[in-house]
């Protein structure tokens, strides 16, 4: 599994793969800058005129939840039913599931019409989707009783998706395993929409390959050890601006030597 996510690296930069996002105006900047940072190409078109024709020149879909509305979510499923039908990989971010019964009730209205190859987002989110007791304070997560990889499992399971639980310790889970990525720093919790930018991330590895538990992995680890990495860098007197910046050169540096040097992944069967 290690070597697989490895290798991600250099096909991203050298196929440099056409990532369609369909996403927030929060986070829209951060996250076409985070897919070129890592290689790939961003493309941010949510016209539900136009999605099916960009979704046909893709190699990945992103569907982002953070400010949908009836349009978006229009959109949405144009582009995902598209993306399905020529076996483009589809990963959704459910932001803010859980908050309000809009969301959640359009998450699930999605997911009967569309199907995910990979779904990433906070445990609060994650367990929403599930039917759990919502904990989702807006689009940050509440404590939770179960672990992030318990819940990976669990999810994965239900969803029938590969899940990616974010927090202080990452876990991805395909149902059957579950990895668990122990990088990160606080300050990633700081600066909004690194959640946002890690789906990305994991947009742009599934556009080069059918191996997407591997693609998760890469893609949430680049985002946890570029934190790690970033706030290594930072003087006394700067904060969350400078860290927001060197976030973006961090996963612009990032290779498979950095990866492997840097990366706490432990790899464990579940049940
Ligand atoms: N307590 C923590 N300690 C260290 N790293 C963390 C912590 N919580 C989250 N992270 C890291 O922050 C990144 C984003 O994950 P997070 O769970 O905060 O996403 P999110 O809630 O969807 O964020 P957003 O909605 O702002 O985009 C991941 O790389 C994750 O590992
Ligand atoms: C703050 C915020 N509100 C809606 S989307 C978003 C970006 C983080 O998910
Ligand atoms: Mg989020």
């Amino acid at each position: 599994m290690k070597i697989s996510s490895a290798d991600l690296f250099m096909k991203v930069r050298e196929r440099k793969p056409l990532v369609h996002q369909i996403t927030n105006f929060v986070t829209v900047n951060d996250c076409a800058n985070a897919t070129l940072a890592i290689g790939g190409s961003p493309v941010m078109t949510s016209s539900p005129r136009e999605v099916a024709d960009m979704v046909k020149l893709a190699n990945a879909l992103v569907l982002n939840f953070g400010t949908i509305d009836d349009k978006a979510l229009e959109a949405m499923e144009i582009a995902g039913k598209t993306a399905n039908a020529l076996d483009i990989p589809v990963i959704l971010d459910p932001v803010g599931v859980g908050a309000t019964s809009y969301r959640t009730e359009q998450v699930k209205e999605l997911l009967s019409k569309v199907t995910f190859q990979i779904i990433r987002g906070n445990a609060s989110e994650i367990l929403s989707m599930m039917g759990g007791d919502t904990v989702t304070r807006g689009v940050d997560s509440g404590e939770l009783a179960i672990s992030n990889a318990e819940l990976a499992a669990q999810a994965a399971n239900e969803l029938n998706s590969i899940i990616v639980v974010s927090g202080a310790k990452d876990a991805v889970s395909d149902g059957k395993h579950t990895s668990i990525i122990d990088n990160g720093n606080l300050l990633l919790t700081n600066v909004t929409g690194t959640g946002c930018m890690s789906t990305a991330l994991i947009g742009a590895f599934s556009g080069v390959t059918d191996d997407f538990y591997s693609a998760a992995i890469a893609g949430i680890s680049t985002m946890s050890i570029s934190g790690e990495l970033a706030a290594s860098t930072l003087q006394k007197d700067e904060g969350t601006g400078t860290f927001r910046v060197r976030l973006i050169d961090a996963i612009s540096r990032m290779d498979k030597e950095i990866w492997m040097h840097e990366v706490k992944l432990s790899e464990k069967v579940a049940n």
